[in-house]
């Protein structure tokens, strides 16, 4: 290309999400006719909150990153009132909304999900990118039901600057709310609790108040309900990966190698609807 993309080589079509510092369109580039998501920030947010530099090394990565299980950016524009990002369009939406539907899924489908997800974070963590902000919302389907992580929260190996606890507690490891230095086994706590929450419908130390969920969380205060029905295999999963010692949880490469996983997983990374 010449130039650099614009506003006016895509089409802009409905609404698909919003988030704190942004919307999300789905959009047609004209020539190609190829369908994406264009993810648009206002620049006034940017300056208001401060977040410049956030967004320049969370494009950086996210540039950088090629894996089926991760969201693609196929590149960056502004105008003089907004950064727009060209974003890969998943056809399927928010795996969220299907949790939600399902109320819980199948041991194959959440198997099959987790497995993807330890895929997705083994390539980050060689490329040393902690993502630290995985819950279902960030959670998207494509065509083939293929999980892809969405989501601009990625934060270098490095500590960076603490986020502001917006938002649900459930899915942080013990030594993030005990706001301890932590490392790339965050990640690997939050498969633990992901995996519960696709297969029980809901997160396990969820509580009334933020009070007694934190309380929860630093207890690791985890008990299985009798209904639904679920494998011993996948309890056993969940208990390796929600042990307070970071340095004990469950590797990445050895819940690839669960029994659980391999007995459920659909090694394609697909889900049927
Ligand atoms: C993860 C949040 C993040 N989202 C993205 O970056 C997003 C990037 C991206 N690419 N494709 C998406 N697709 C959808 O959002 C989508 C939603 C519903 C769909 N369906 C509805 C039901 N129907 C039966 C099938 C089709 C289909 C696609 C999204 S969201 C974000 C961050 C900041 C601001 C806005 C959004």
């Amino acid at each position: 290309r010449r130039r650099g993309w614009s506003i006016a080589d895509f089409e802009i079509g409905k609404p698909l999400g919003r988030g704190k510092f942004g919307r999300v369109y789905v959009a047609r580039e004209v020539k190609s006719k190829y369908i994406v998501a264009l993810k648009v920030i206002f620049k006034e947010q940017i300056d208001k909150y401060n977040i410049h530099h956030q967004l320049k090394r969370e494009m950086e990565i996210q540039t950088s990153l090629s894996h089926p299980n991760i969201l693609r950016l196929y590149g960056w524009f502004h105008d003089d009132q907004r950064v727009f990002m060209i974003l890969e369009y998943a056809h399927g939406g928010e795996l969220f909304k299907e949790l939600r539907k399902c109320g819980y899924l199948s041991e194959q489908k959440a198997a099959t999900y987790v497995a993807s997800l330890a895929n997705a974070l083994a390539y980050c963590h060689e490329k040393d990118v902690i993502h630290r902000d995985i819950k279902p919302e960030n959670l998207l389907l494509d065509h083939e039901g293929r999980l892809k992580i969405a989501d601009f929260g990625w934060s270098v190996q490095s500590r960076s600057k603490r986020h502001t606890m917006c938002g649900t507690l459930d899915y942080l490891a013990p030594e993030m709310v005990e706001n301890k230095a932590h490392d790339y086994a965050v990640d690997n706590w939050t498969l633990g609790i992901l995996c519960y929450e696709f297969l029980y419908g809901a997160p396990p130390f969820e509580a009334e108040s933020q009070r007694d969920t934190f309380r929860r969380i630093v207890k690791v205060d985890l008990t299985f309900p009798s209904t639904p029905p679920v494998s011993a295999e996948a309890k056993n999963l969940i208990t390796r990966l929600l042990v307070k010692d970071s340095s004990k949880r469950l590797s990445l490469q050895k819940i690839l190698e669960h029994p659980w996983i391999i007995k459920n997983a659909n090694p394609m990374g697909t889900c049927d609807k």
